[in-house]
């Protein structure tokens, strides 16, 4: 990794695109639309989207005003990125790409859309962890000029020669919302999924839509549609998450004692977000050596 100097240097865009230092000196690229208020904040500490506004200038994500910046720890909040595996396991829990340092690969502005790209490969510490696989991951996320959607797809490249690659992984959006008793999530009615917040045990959703707020929610529904819908709150409009190659979704809120035990979200953060995530989990996707595969 260069300096943000030397960074800037290399992936600014006039007008569009700047590296800067983010919290505790991190290095970290912002993406700022010259036409709306659309705008991305990505770290290079594990191609952490860390802000997302839409053209509208609302703030559609959740950071924690007490993440830990210091160059280890996941950043509490916005949308870590869980690879090679979701939750916990042989590896640390949800993988080790969300606390490692990536590479800026490239920048682009483009007629309808700013993007960056960060690139992260195996090494002797990801072999030494558990994961034997050699592999490149590559991660683009693009911001829409106008309306600011914004589109996160993940590449894993095997080598050739490698032992396969066993994945699971998550894309673990925390949507800001006003009040997390106000949100509804639509599209995972009739499905089953894994009660986290009860060992795991597998039930049928039964609700049109489901709500947080109001007990801990950690469940895992397992093949989920390609489109999931959270109505925010009342007046707060909606966010679709459309997805593909990540079957399952994760919808979480740690509510009143989880929280207490996260030393990096206030006490009373439960209650400002709520984790949407696309995951894919039921059935791990394995790269065989030379191979590839990707999701968004
Ligand atoms: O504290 P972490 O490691 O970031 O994990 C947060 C949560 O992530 C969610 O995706 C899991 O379903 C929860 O079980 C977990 O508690």
């Amino acid at each position: 990794m260069g300096s943000v100097e030397a960074l800037a240097a290399t992936f600014n865009r006039p007008g569009s695109i700047t590296v800067f230092a983010g919290e505790g000196g991190l290095p970290a690229v912002r993406l700022a639309s010259p036409t709306s208020a659309a705008s991305a904040t990505v770290y290079l500490h594990g191609a952490h989207v860390a802000s997302w506004t839409d053209g509208g200038g609302t703030s559609l994500l959740y950071m924690s005003p007490t993440a830990v910046y210091d160059g280890k720890k996941a950043l509490r909040g916005g949308i870590p990125l869980c690879w090679p595996q979701f939750g916990p396991g042989a590896l640390p829990q949800h993988g080790f790409a969300r606390t490692s340092a990536w590479a800026l690969a490239a920048t682009a502005d483009e007629a309808g859309a700013l993007s960056a790209t960060f690139a992260l490969g195996s090494s002797p510490g990801t072999r030494a962890a558990g994961f034997a696989a050699d592999w490149v991951l590559t991660y683009t996320v693009r911001l829409a000029k106008a309306g600011g959607a914004l589109s996160l797809r993940l590449a894993a490249a095997v080598a050739a020669g490698s032992p396969p690659a066993p994945i699971t992984a998550a894309l673990h959006t925390y949507f800001a919302v006003p009040s997390a008793a106000g949100v509804a999530v639509k599209g995972l009615a009739g499905l089953t999924y894994r009660d986290s917040a009860d060992g795991g045990r597998e039930r049928t959703e039964a609700a049109d839509a489901v709500t947080v707020g109001a007990a801990e929610v950690d469940r895992v529904y397992l093949d989920a549609p390609s489109t999931v819908r959270l109505e925010r709150g009342p007046s707060a409009g909606a966010v679709v998450m459309r997805t593909k190659n990540f079957p399952d979704a994760v919808v979480w809120n740690a509510y009143v004692d989880k929280t207490a035990a996260l030393a990096d979200m206030p006490d009373e953060d439960w209650r400002r977000y709520v984790c949407v995530e696309a995951v894919s989990v039921k059935t791990p996707v394995v790269v065989e050596g030379g191979g590839s595969g990707w999701g968004r």
